[in-house]
């Protein structure tokens, strides 16, 4: 028996496929698709010596940034693996639980995604924080690959595709042909990394502090702009709070300004994706040059992000169908 066929015994096996992600986390159940999508994000109470959980996933949203006191917001992954293993547990004892609570399986068996790069630690950090939230864990299989699946690629015909899953906490390009990862090349960076340039660039610059929210919000209206000339010059009205007047304040700064800060960090994305494709061989180099390179994940969306690597590699760029539920649906589509 091949280790394909090996794997692919084991994930039909498999009751749930989980996208653990920095931003979010998706359950695919098998037979309803995905049924949970939430952000992975826990309030704990540090009041007592030991840390009680109040509240998990979409109802901690709005406490991001507005915590106090014994209040901790806690992102159980941080650039695409495990951070901290308590929040970790309880998001996914939580999400597990939303996902089949009534089914009562006693110990479910699932596929997880992982990063294509995540190291023998950081993969075994997982599996015991997911064994501990009551999940047999069967395989762990690569993000690109799945993402790969869901985005509807011929990942297992004897053709090259390229795909690039942008995510909130890593960016990762994989070449695939004949159901494998043939060549694959990751940065720990996304999403977060982006608001988090958009807040330095404030603060640095103008003395103007904003918070993870207006970043974000900030974030998605500038992705949408980029081809729109006349919205470029115009200004963005900021609220947060003025260091050098030390209080709450409005601020207004162009959009091209913020443009830039975009820029450099798809530069940094351009690059590895640079990288990936002088690795490639030349029969999948030309399949790609036909097809073109596919983008899924969240910062899909973000059309400096596509224009960049258009521009690098002289390659159309195509965005998956429902890029944020790539990783989830291939993995879904890969447990039959
Ligand atoms: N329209 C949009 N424009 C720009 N960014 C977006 C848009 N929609 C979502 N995002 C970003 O996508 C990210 C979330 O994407 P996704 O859910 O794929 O990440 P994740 O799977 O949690 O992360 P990772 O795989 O890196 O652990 C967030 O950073 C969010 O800001």
């Amino acid at each position: 028996m091949t280790t394909t066929q090996h794997a692919a015994l084991k994930r039909g096996a498999a009751d749930l496929a989980i996208d653990f992600g920095t931003a979010n986390t998706r359950i695919y159940v098998r037979g309803s698709g995905i049924v949970f999508e939430e952000p992975s994000l826990c309030c704990f109470s540090d009041e007592t010596w030991e840390p009680k959980l109040l509240a998990v996933g979409e109802a901690v949203t709005r406490m991001v940034g507005r915590t106090s006191g014994p209040l901790r917001i806690a992102r159980p992954l941080a650039r695409g693996v495990l951070n901290d293993i308590e929040a970790g547990r309880e998001m996914l004892r939580h999400a597990i639980h939303a996902s089949i609570g009534r089914r009562r399986l006693r110990s479910p068996r699932a596929i997880i995604g992982v990063p294509a790069d995540a190291t023998h630690a950081e993969r075994t950090a997982l599996v015991t924080t997911a064994n501990d939230a009551g999940v047999r864990v069967v395989e762990l299989v690569p993000e690109p690959l799945a993402a790969a699946f869901g985005a509807g690629l011929p990942v297992e015909e004897p053709e090259g595709s390229m795909l690039i899953e942008c995510g909130a906490g890593t960016t990762e390009v994989g070449v695939l042909s004949l159901g494998a990862l043939c060549v694959q090349r990751s940065v720990r960076i996304g999403g977060h990394a982006l608001n988090q340039a958009i807040i330095d660039h404030l603060h640095s610059r103008h003395k103007f502090l904003i918070g993870q929210e207006t970043a974000e919000r900030v974030k998605l209206e500038i992705s949408e702009r980029l081809f729109d000339d006349q919205s470029n010059t115009s200004d963005l009205e900021l609220k947060g709070h003025n260091v050098l007047s030390g209080g709450p304040a409005t601020f207004c700064v162009s959009a091209q300004e913020l443009i830039g800060v975009i820029d450099r960090h798809a530069a940094l994305i351009v690059d590895v994706v640079r990288d990936a494709l002088n690795e490639t061989p030349p029969e999948l180099s030309r399949d790609i040059h036909d097809r073109g390179i596919y983008l899924s994940g969240g910062s899909a969306s973000v059309k400096i992000l596509q224009h960049a690597i258009t521009q690098a590699t002289g390659l159309r760029t195509h965005v998956a169908d429902e890029p944020l539920r790539c990783v989830a649906k291939g993995l879904g589509a890969m447990m039959v």
